[in-house]
């Protein structure tokens, strides 16, 4: 069995990386990320006269389609024209040196922390990125006595990092310091998206009306906009630049992936659910009713509940967030929406904070009020803008415990935090060769804040939560469904686990499943098994699923007012991944078992329906049977 667990974890451990040749990591170290450089470098040679030019500027205000704002401060060009020349000259010569050291494999060079002044806003992030280079995320997986190389590290660090080196070239400057290199790619992006724009501002605003209007407003009314603006939010990932490597405006969705421009997004949500591998958004729905209706979230008792969102891309996806964050404030399923963006350029078209306040003049010229509305709803607060250094490390999120404390624990008073998009997803997992079955809560190892869903489109060869035999048939019906776009995933996780409050865990209830055929799921009980043992949580085997099924039938006895009753199926088969958590009221006492009967206050019990969907149903608690022998 050790064999065993070791071979699952050493797979586990593998991150994707360019070292496989045959991968899509493969294909964008050597292909697409020397396009991106290309692009800057010709952009940059190009528009040389608008990096910082007033006839550009004063077209943004002029122009219906307001390009990308200059991103900087006309006095520094005029007054240090010749100076602003030479650092354009020196941008370009790194550039072109960091492609160069990317197509020749070479090692993967140090930040000069030198250059950074105490708290430097531009490059204070220098000595932890050569922290990272020295530590386990930058190792070579080819050798670990070789230093770190391009096409022998994860992907997701030389990716990473090939964006904070060209933002470095740029923040070593002293009068470009905030030129955005992919002004021009999102300016692009939005170009010829007005008709986009306008029906989407059009069915936000029908939809707020129907809200607004409608006195008895039905859950199922409401529910049904929920899941369209859902999965709007989703379809608009399309618009990812490093994804296209910037070939300017991505093709807009085909027939089964409508937007607005293509079909009316009431009637798209039969045309999107054959792409749509994982869809939560019914658990979302119901966890969001419940989080609101409470007047609380589901980590503060105060009436107050916020939603995370974690953007991505500038443009089209910026606009379908911001209208999800209009719906969820009007229907009071949140009181504050808090925007997560960038705080510098990244991927190519990731939302940065001036790119979040222009899209609100952009939205004002498609006409309507959303835009000034919006930017009322960031001084009064019921939006937030903000952004963290975190955000541009190389670090996946099961880091971010350690390596941005304050941010995790923010987290954890959000009813709900929505991922944006495939980077925040391979981050989420680790980018990590897992099995594509395995349950998204165990991908997320230590990252488990608050609640949390992803909002993804498909563009990287890592996915998890996925059915037995899916992703055989998805291979079937496209060799490239995981890098191709065109697919989707929406996971939701109610992410209450014990690990982050151990001392509410009264006891951890396993099926004893004897002969555990899959590896993945063996390795999850062991874990569980540990983590309770570091704990010292009482740990009960059910003898046989039987007897864990009949418990489980018990719990199915739950208050009909519970917004939960509605996604309790019964229990039609049980996953031998599943278990049961006994949290307490209060930390829990030393007390013998049979204090066990008086003092949980909710248990938590994730299980597939019968439907083969995964639902996270907590129940109300009950009365042990007598199933159990204690092991
Ligand atoms: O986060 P997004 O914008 O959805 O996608 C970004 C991204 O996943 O797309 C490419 C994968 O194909 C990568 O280069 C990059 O990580």
């Amino acid at each position: 069995m050790a064999g065993l667990i070791s071979t699952v974890a050493k797979s586990l451990s593998q991150p994707l990386s360019a070292v496989d040749t045959s991968s899509y990591a493969y294909v964008t170290v050597q292909h697409r990320m020397p396009i991106i450089l290309t692009q800057i470098v010709d952009h940059l040679s190009r528009h040389k006269s608008e990096v910082y030019d007033a006839k550009t500027d004063s077209a943004l205000v002029t122009s219906p389609t307001r390009l990308h704002p200059a991103g900087g401060l006309q006095d520094a060009w005029n007054s240090n024209r010749h100076e602003s020349e030479e650092e354009l000259k020196g941008i370009l010569g790194a550039l072109a040196k960091l492609r160069n050291e990317l197509q020749t494999n070479k090692p993967l060079t140090r930040f000069d922390v030198g250059l950074a002044e105490k708290d430097d806003a531009y490059m204070g992030d220098f000595a932890e990125w050569n922290a990272a280079l020295d530590s386990v995320v930058a190792r070579n997986l080819i050798s670990l006595s070789e230093p770190p190389k391009w096409f022998e590290c994860s992907w997701l660090f030389v990716e990473t990092y090939m964006y904070r080196r060209i933002m470095a070239a740029i923040h070593e400057t002293t009068h470009l310091k905030l030129l955005d290199p992919f002004k021009w790619q999102k300016a692009e992006s939005l170009k010829d998206s007005t008709k986009n724009v306008h029906n989407m501002l059009d069915y936000l605003k029908n939809t707020l009306e129907v809200i607004v209007q409608a006195e008895d407003k039905t859950p199922e009314e409401l529910k049904r906009h929920f899941g369209q603006l859902l999965r709007l939010s989703l379809w608009g990932n399309k618009g990812d630049l490093s994804h296209s490597a910037g070939k300017g405006k991505p093709e807009p969705p085909s027939a089964c992936h409508p937007t607005p421009e293509t079909s009316n997004p009431h009637d798209d949500q039969h045309a999107m659910r054959e792409v749509l591998l994982v869809d939560d958004s019914e658990a979302i729905w119901q966890h969001l009713r419940k989080a609101s209706s409470t007047k609380c979230s589901l980590t503060e008792s105060s009436g107050y509940t916020r939603v995370d969102i974690i953007c991505d891309n500038y443009g089209l996806e910026l606009i379908t967030d911001l209208i999800l964050g209009e719906f969820l404030i009007v229907s009071r399923l949140a009181s504050q929406v808090c925007y997560h963006v960038k705080a510098m350029p990244w991927f190519v078209s990731d939302t940065t904070v001036p790119d979040l306040l222009h899209i609100l003049d952009v939205i004002n010229d498609h006409g309507g009020k959303f835009g000034d509305k919006w930017r009322d709803y960031l001084m009064s607060g019921k939006f937030i803008a903000t952004t963290d250094a975190f955000w541009t490390l190389p670090y996946d999120f099961d880091w971010m415990k350690k390596k941005a404390p304050a941010l995790y624990d923010y987290f954890k008073g959000s009813a709900l935090i929505i991922f944006k998009g495939d980077l925040n997803y391979r981050k989420l997992t680790g980018d990590l060769k897992w099995p594509h079955t395995t349950p998204f809560k165990t991908a997320l190892r230590s990252f488990h804040p608050a609640p949390l869903c992803t909002l993804r489109g498909l563009k990287a060869e890592v996915v998890v939560g996925l059915r037995e035999g899916q992703a055989e048939d998805l291979t079937q019906q496209d060799k490239d469904w995981l890098t191709c776009g065109e697919f989707a995933e929406n996971n939701f996780i109610n992410n209450k686990l014990p690990s982050s409050e151990p001392s509410s865990i009264v006891v951890c209830i396993l099926p004893h499943v004897k002969e555990l055929n899959d590896p993945l799921k063996h390795l999850h009980h062991l874990l569980m098994e540990a983590f309770c043992k570091e704990h010292s949580i009482r740990l009960l085997k059910v003898a046989s699923c039987e007897g864990f099924c009949a418990l489980l039938k018990l719990l199915q006895q739950i208050d009909p007012a519970n917004p939960y009753a509605a996604a309790s199926h019964g229990i039609a088969s049980i996953d031998a991944s599943d278990l049961l958590i006994i949290k307490a009221a209060e930390p829990r006492s030393a007390g013998a078992d049979e204090d066990l009967m008086s003092q949980y206050d909710v248990i938590m019990v994730r299980r597939r329906d019968a439907e083969g969907g995964s639902a996270a149903t907590p129940v109300l608690p009950a009365v042990f049977p007598t199933y159990f022998d204690a092991t």
